[in-house]
């Protein structure tokens, strides 16, 4: 199916999306947009289907119903690992880099979509953005800190110079210092035109940088909006916010 070129088209669109595990009705029936070059956001608390959502778009899970399209082609039953080549990459919860291979190698993994002679580029792309990964190239990542692996889990994903970059609570387990480079990053991440579909507890922090929200509650999406009206909203600062 060829590409649709529409500047009103979202870059991504969801609609009606439905996810068992067995009996359990995870998330019912979700609907979203991201356009291009903007930061959204899910929140929500825990076990409101947020990764369930992001897993399903990134082909790991397979939805019972709804559709997932990426710039105007149907990617629904794509399978994870094709995704990646249709211009989508997922950071993962809990980061899941390679424990044993090096900073670099890790990256080289996040790249396996990509023209050999194009990874070099991505390389010194990646490493002038993450400065601190160059210096640590030849190390094990395994033995990097939380907030470093963080940044090599965000770097890999990058390699693969996705059009939308998802993901999954980055801030979770860091010390607030960290989650603070970790945001600072993401902001940059959003000034340089990358897409980003942000999944995260830490509602303050995710709706502070992002443009566009949307509030999931045990499946189903609460509310939407603009991050910046869901931040000065009364409902969302009680329950997300603990003001
Ligand atoms: N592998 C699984 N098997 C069965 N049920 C699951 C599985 N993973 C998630 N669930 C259930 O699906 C629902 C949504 O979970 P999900 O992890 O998507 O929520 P979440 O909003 O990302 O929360 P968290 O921040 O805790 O990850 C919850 O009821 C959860 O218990």
């Amino acid at each position: 199916m060829s590409e649709i070129k529409n500047q009103d088209l979202p870059l991504l669109k969801v609609k009606d999306l439905h996810v068992y595990y067995g009996a359990i009705h995870a998330v019912k029936g979700i609907s979203l947009e991201v356009h291009e070059g903007e930061i959204v956001t899910l929140i929500g608390a825990n076990g409101a289907g947020k990764s369930t959502t992001l897993n399903t778009i990134a082909g790991l899970l397979k939805p019972r119903q709804g559709s997932i399209v990426l710039g105007g082609v149907p990617v629904d039953g794509t399978g994870a690992s094709k995704m990646v080549f249709k211009g989508l990459s997922l950071c993962p919860e809990g980061r899941r880099i390679f424990q044993h291979m090096t900073v670099r190698e890790n990256l080289e993994m996040g790249a396996y979509s990509r023209p050999n002679e194009e990874i070099e580029s991505s390389l010194e792309d990646v490493f002038r953005r993450f400065p601190r990964l160059k210096e640590r190239e030849k190390q094990i990542g395994g033995t990097l800190s939380g907030g470093e692996q963080q940044m090599l889990a965000m770097a890999r994903a990058l390699m693969s110079k996705p059009k939308l970059m998802m993901l999954d609570e980055p801030s979770m387990g860091l010390a607030p210092i960290l989650v603070d480079q970790i945001f600072d990053i993401i902001q940059e991440l959003h000034e340089s035109g990358v897409t980003i579909l942000l999944v995260e507890q830490n509602a303050q922090m995710a709706l502070s940088v992002a443009d566009r929200a949307y509030v999931l509650e045990t499946g189903r999406i609460a509310m939407s909006g603009d991050a910046s009206e869901l931040l000065q909203n009364d409902d969302v600062q009680k329950a997300y916010l603990g003001n």
